[in-house]
């Protein structure tokens, strides 16, 4: 969006309701999308951007309107106290919900908060205290410094400040350490995960938030309607929240507000019209909405609002510009500070007796083999050696069998991947894992995630400033390490798949590692590709850099290591230098099949290591 936009979409809200003729029946209009809205913006945190699709926000909107109700009509409490109350309720229920519901995934989340939505349906309807299917009515106005918001147009303000407000700690909280984390949830778990990201800790974070949220909008309906009852928490407007996210946006927060209008303004209209048109009072709008929903999906993954987005504005999306028009305001930040280094020639990882066996598959069969700090160890053999299951054992990604992992004399084998990373162990992955919504830079700062701590609360307050700062800073050494400091700015997902293995490359150092793990770090890649990852690489050798390299490309991995471990059927047959691995009979059986005597092997290129190209 431009820079104008805000300034001037709180100027028109600002100026409406002073505006001579326009109708009340706008400003109610208004006030329900406001109210919509705060609810819609914690789904695009939770369910567009973090990928924990929730249908039971209906619920929570419930408990902050029963709440503020229950004690200000019922016991003559304040407003302002059932606020507290509301928000309370709304924290300690999400909290627990989160607890049991958030360690499921993909589809059972998603069944778990419409169960949850359907018992407080029930709930609300049948407690006494609660007025059951009656509701609540006679519920007094908020007031504020004396003055009573019984009029649509004066709660109308408080409605919209309270989803400008949420708006800002949405945009905040997106924008920062948190905020990539919440971000990785959606297609980055395991990666985010060796990172260092606590993932369970970021996924009760944007529930939370959206509870809270849902929690606020409750409050502010309460006193507005002036009375509640069940019917307006149950699934269907869970439902329609969610539709709301998916028609307006599920990445932008100003996309949500948009969506809760669309959704909103089309209901009232075909509420109007089909009784007309039709003569029948059938729920017209379920039915558009649906076929709404399907063709968004269909044709706009992402939402209406990038495409309005861009008409106003010439850009893609909102999420774009904020990596594209940024500053490098960071850059006078102070550097983040680095862990001692192990001294060179030091034992760093011993792996004594390694094996995993799938069923009766033994696809690692007691190997053993070491990396000394300063050394570039290669872990080469043919398709299906146990080279990747070997990386997943010494990654935590697959639990082991039997033998040990020792490294820097910690055992690893009972280690999370989480609390590898902690060891300073970085890795990249043999499919690219890069976040391809967000900016170059900000893939590279989540490699950084451990070494800040600003927490969710300073993000959402934009207190976390310095700690951002330091963290896009190293993000930005690392780049310019590796040599793609020209496209900090630019949507991961539009690199070259080269340019993409660099920036892992450049993630994994921002972790300021010990030991790096290059999982097949050429595969897939051109000639000049190729060139210029070993480039960087035998850069980082130079540094003194310590690293375990998986690959194929035998060309690339003789020139970059100085000592290599070779696989065969998940057994090591052969370890040595790459002089002593090319002259090696068992090695090169295992790639050639067996040396035939009509087979000519050029010799000048087997000791460039050239004839022994295999790919996956
Ligand atoms: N999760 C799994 N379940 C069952 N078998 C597996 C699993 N993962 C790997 N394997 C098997 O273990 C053996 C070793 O596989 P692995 O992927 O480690 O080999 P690799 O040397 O990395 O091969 P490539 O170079 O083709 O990636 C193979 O026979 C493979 O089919």
């Amino acid at each position: 969006m431009k820079k104008w936009s805000v300034p001037v979409f709180i100027l028109l809200l600002a100026l409406l309701p002073v505006v001579p003729g326009v109708p009340e029946f706008w400003i109610n209009q208004l006030n329900a999308i406001g109210i919509a809205s705060l609810v819609v913006i914690g789904l695009v945190v939770l369910t567009g951007v973090g990928g924990l699709t929730s249908f039971g926000q209906a619920t929570f909107v419930g408990i902050g309107a029963y709440a503020t109700a229950w004690l200000s009509a019922t016991m003559d409490g304040s407003p302002w106290l059932g606020l507290v109350l509301g928000i309370a309720l709304t924290l300690l229920l999400a909290f627990m919900l989160a607890q049991i519901t958030l360690r499921l995934s993909g589809h059972y989340l998603s069944l778990a908060t419409i169960a949850v939505c359907l018992i407080f349906y029930y709930l609300y309807g049948n407690m006494p205290f609660l007025g059951r299917h009656d509701g609540i009515p006679g519920i007094p106005p908020i007031s504020l410094f004396g003055y009573s918001l019984l009029q649509a147009q004066s709660i109308y303000y408080l409605i919209w400040l309270a989803v400008l407000l949420a708006a800002w700690t949405a945009i905040n909280l997106l924008d920062s350490r948190t905020g990539r984390a919440i971000r990785a949830l959606k297609n980055g778990e395991k990666m985010a995960a060796s990172f260092g990201v606590h993932t369970f800790h970021y996924k009760v974070i944007a529930f939370v938030y959206a509870a809270v949220l849902a929690g606020l909008a409750g409050w502010l309906y309460a006193h507005e309607q002036r009375a509640v009852s069940p019917s307006t928490f149950g699934i269907n407007y869970g439902i329609e929240y969610l539709f709301m996210m998916v028609v307006g946006s599920v990445s932008s927060v100003w996309g949500g507000i948009f969506g809760a209008a669309v959704i909103l303004i089309l209901k009232d209209q075909i509420q109007d019209i089909a009784p007309r048109l039709l003569d029948t009072s059938t729920n017209f709008e379920l039915i558009v909405f649906g076929v709404l929903v399907v063709l968004v999906l269909h044709h706009a993954r992402e939402g209406l609002w990038p495409i309005v987005s861009r008409i106003f504005s010439g850009r893609r999306d909102d999420r774009q510009v904020a990596g594209g028009t940024a500053t490098q305001w960071w850059n006078q930040a102070a550097a983040l500070a680095k862990a001692d280094r192990p001294q060179a020639g030091r034992p760093l990882l011993q792996v004594q007796q390694l094996r995993k066996e799938f069923g009766g598959l033994v696809a690692v069969n007691d190997i053993s083999f070491s990396v000394a700090a300063g050394q570039i160890v290669g872990l080469i053999g043919p398709n299906g050696a146990g080279k990747s299951t070997t990386f997943n054992l010494i990654t935590g990604v697959l639990p082991l069998t039997r033998g040990s992992i020792i490294y820097c004399d910690k055992p690893l084998q009972a280690v999370s991947a989480e609390d590898i990373a902690r060891l300073g162990i970085a890795r990249t992955f043999q499919h690219t894992q890069l976040l391809p919504q967000m900016s170059v830079l900000e893939n590279v700062a989540l490699g950084a995630h451990l070494r800040r701590s600003a927490g969710a609360i300073r993000s959402i307050l934009r207190l976390d400033r310095h700690d951002e700062a330091a963290l896009l800073r190293e993000a930005a050494v690392q780049l310019e390490r590796v040599g793609l400091g020209d496209c900090m700015f630019e949507l991961a997902g539009n690199l070259s798949l080269g340019k993409q293995r660099i920036v892992e490359v450049a993630r994994a150092l921002a972790l300021d590692p010990a030991l790096l793990l290059l999982d097949e770090p050429a595969a897939g890649l051109r000639y000049m590709e190729k060139q210029e990852l070993a480039a960087v690489l035998s850069g980082l050798r130079d540094e003194g850099m310590s690293i375990l390299l998986v690959e194929h490309d035998m060309d690339f991995v003789m020139k970059l290591t100085s000592h290599l471990v070779v696989m065969d059927f998940g057994t090591k047959i052969a370890e040595g230098t790459p002089a002593q691995i090319q002259q090696n009979d068992k090695v090169l059986q295992a790639y050639l099949g067996g040396i035939d005597d009509d087979v000519i092997i050029d010799e000048t290129a087997a000791n460039a290591g050239e004839n022994i190209e295999v790919r996956a």
